[in-house]
C-alpha cells in the first residue's frame, strides 16, 4: 500500500523495472502501472490531498501530461449516453471502463516514456496504445443457458456467466455469484476489476467473475445444487474452470458449500485425472482442501487496508481523526461474509460498531453492536432485524453519523445523490465500484472524508 501511494498522498510513485522482458513482461508491467495510477485517482484524499501530476480532469482526447495523450479514450461517453437514455446512471460496466480509460489517459505518456526500445518514438507509443486498448477489452465471456427441473416438476432455464478478463498471467481469478440482478455486463466489470485488484497487489493472475442470474432464497438446496453443478459442467466444457486456467471463489450468496459443488462437479469430470482438481476453487471446506483463514479473509483483508490509514498520523490528521482502532465508531452495509468477519476484526481492535443495515432494515446502538450476539441472532431468525439490543434504524446506514463507514454489499452505493451525505471520515469498501462520480449533470459528488482503500486494496485473491 505504501508503495502505490510513495512517500505520501501527494507523492507519485513510478513504475519499478519490468520483471519480465519481451512483450508479456511489458504487457504486466502496463497492467501494474494501469491499475497503480487508477487506484492513485480514486485514492486522492478529498480533503488536503494532492492531485494526479498529469491531467487526470483534461476534456476528452486533450492532453494526458507530459507529451499528452494521442488517444481519446472514453472517457465521458457512457455517462453522457446514460444520461440521454434518461438513465440516473451508467451501469457497472461503463463505469469501470471509464475509470479505467482515465487511468490509462493518465499513464500513457509515462509508459512510452519508460519503455526501453530502440524502436522509434512512434512506434513505441502505438505499441503502448495497443497495450492499454487490449487491457480495457474483455478477453473471453462464456454465456450459458441451465435448464433446471424445480421441484414442483417444471422446467426452467437460468442464465449463466463466466468472464476471464485478462488472461495474462495464469490462472485466471474470481468469484461466483447468484444474483437476480446479475447481468453479462456486470460479470465482465467485475471480471475487469479482479485483474486490476490483483495487478496493483501484484498478486500472478489474471481477472475473472462469473454470474449466475438466480435469487437463491427462491431455490431449494436441492435446486441450487443442480443448478452449481450443472453451470460447472458448462464452465469445464469450455476452459472456463481449472486449477491451472480460471479457479473460481465465493462471491454474494455462494460460500463453502457452492464451492465444495463446485469442486466435487470439476474433480468428476473434466479433472477426474488431476490430482490437484479440487484447487480449481478457493473457498472450499477445509475437509476438501480447503485452507484454514479463507473464509473471514476478505474481512482481515479489510482490515489491514483500514489499518494503513487508521494507524498513520498523517491521514489521519488530513482527516480530523487521531490514529489507531480504539474509541472509532463504524457503520456497516450488509451483514454477510464480508461484513460479519470485518466487524469481528474491528471490534477486536477496539472499534465500535454502531449501525449495521441490511436488505430488510438497519439497527443502531450508540454504545455498541456486539457481532459475536448478532451472528447469533442472524442465525437463528434468519434477520438482523428484531435484535434486541439495538434499536431500529429507519435512515441509511450510509449517512450514519460515525469514523468508519464499510460498504460490504452490493455495488453502486455511493452516488452523487448520498455521497455528500455521507458523515464517516473513513471509508473502506468491500463492494467493488462502491462509489460512483457521476457526472451526468457536470456534477462530482465529493463526499466530506477521505475517500480510502479501493477495493482491490483490501481483498484476498
Ligand atoms: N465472500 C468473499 O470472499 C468476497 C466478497 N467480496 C465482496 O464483498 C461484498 C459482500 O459479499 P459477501 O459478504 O461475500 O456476500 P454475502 O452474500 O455473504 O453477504 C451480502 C450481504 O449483504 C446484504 N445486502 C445485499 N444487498 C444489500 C443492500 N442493498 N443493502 C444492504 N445490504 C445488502 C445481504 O443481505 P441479504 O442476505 O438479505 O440479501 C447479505 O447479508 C460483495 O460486494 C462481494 O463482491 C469480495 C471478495 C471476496
Ligand atoms: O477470491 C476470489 O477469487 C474472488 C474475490 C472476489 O470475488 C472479489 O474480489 O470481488
Amino acid at each position: 500500500m505504501q508503495r502505490l501511494l510513495g512517500a505520501g498522498p501527494r507523492h507519485w510513485e513510478a513504475v519499478g523495472a519490468a520483471r519480465r522482458s519481451g512483450r508479456a513482461g511489458l504487457r504486466l508491467r502496463l497492467l501494474a502501472e494501469a491499475g497503480r495510477r487508477k487506484a492513485a485517482l480514486l485514492w486522492q484524499p478529498v480533503n488536503g490531498g494532492g492531485a494526479p501530476p498529469t491531467g487526470s480532469d483534461a476534456p476528452e482526447g486533450g492532453s494526458g501530461g507530459k507529451g499528452g495523450c494521442a488517444l481519446g479514450w472514453r472517457r465521458g461517453k457512457h455517462v453522457a449516453a446514460a444520461a440521454q437514455a434518461g438513465l440516473d446512471a451508467p451501469g457497472l460496466l461503463p463505469m469501470v471502463e471509464t475509470f479505467c480509460a482515465r487511468a490509462m489517459r493518465v499513464a500513457e505518456a509515462d509508459l512510452v516514456q519508460q519503455l526501453r526500445s530502440a524502436r522509434p518514438a512512434k512506434e513505441k507509443r502505438q505499441w503502448v496504445q495497443g497495450i492499454l486498448e487490449t487491457i480495457q477489452r474483455c478477453s473471453h465471456v462464456l454465456e450459458v443457458s441451465i435448464p433446471v427441473k424445480r421441484d414442483s416438476g417444471h422446467w426452467e432455464v437460468i442464465e449463466g456467466w463466466r468472464a476471464q478478463h485478462s488472461q495474462h498471467l495464469l490462472p485466471c481469478k474470481g468469484g461466483v455469484r447468484f444474483s437476480e440482478s446479475i447481468s453479462i455486463d456486470d460479470v465482465k466489470a467485475l471480471a475487469a476489476l479482479m485483474t486490476y485488484k490483483c495487478a496493483v497487489v501484484d498478486v500472478p493472475f489474471g481477472g475473472a467473475m462469473a454470474g449466475v442470474k438466480i435469487d437463491p432464497k427462491k431455490y431449494s438446496e436441492g435446486e441450487l445444487e443442480k443448478i452449481t453443478r450443472q453451470f460447472t459442467v458448462e464452465m469445464a466444457k469450455k476452459g472456463f474452470i481449472g486449477p491451472g486456467t480460471d479457479v473460481a471463489a465465493p462471491d454474494i450468496n455462494t460460500g463453502e458449500k457452492e464451492m465444495s459443488w463446485i469442486a466435487d462437479t470439476y474433480s468428476r469430470t473434466l479433472g477426474y485425472k488431476d490430482i490437484n482438481a479440487h484447487a480449481c476453487v478457493t473457498g472450499k471446506p477445509i475437509s476438501q482442501g480447503g485452507i484454514h483463514g479463507r473464509v473471514s479473509a476478505t474481512g482481515r483483508g479489510l482490515l489491514h487496508g483500514i489499518e494503513n490509514y487508521i494507524n498513520n498520523t498523517l491521514y489521519m490528521n488530513l482527516v480530523g481523526l487521531s490514529p489507531g482502532f480504539p474509541g472509532k465508531t463504524f457503520a456497516l452495509q450488509g451483514f454477510g461474509n464480508t461484513g460479519l468477519h470485518t466487524m469481528r476484526y474491528l471490534h477486536r481492535h477496539g472499534a465500535c460498531c454502531v449501525c449495521v443495515g441490511e436488505v430488510d432494515g438497519a439497527i443502531y446502538n450508540s454504545s455498541g453492536i456486539h457481532p459475536k450476539e448478532l451472528q447469533d441472532y442472524k442465525m437463528e431468525h434468519g434477520t438482523i432485524v428484531g435484535f434486541p439490543k439495538a434499536e431500529p434504524y429507519e435512515g441509511s446506514v450510509l449517512e450514519v453519523p460515525c469514523d468508519i463507514l464499510i460498504p460490504a454489499a452490493i455495488e453502486k452505493q455511493l452516488t452523487k445523490e448520498n455521497a455528500h451525505r455521507v458523515q464517516a471520515k473513513v471509508r473502506s469498501a468491500k463492494n467493488a465500484l462502491p462509489c460512483r462520480r457521476a457526472r451526468i449533470n457536470g456534477s462530482c459528488p465529493r463526499y466530506r472524508g477521505a475517500e480510502f482503500g479501493p477495493p482491490y486494496i483490501n481483498d484476498p485473491v
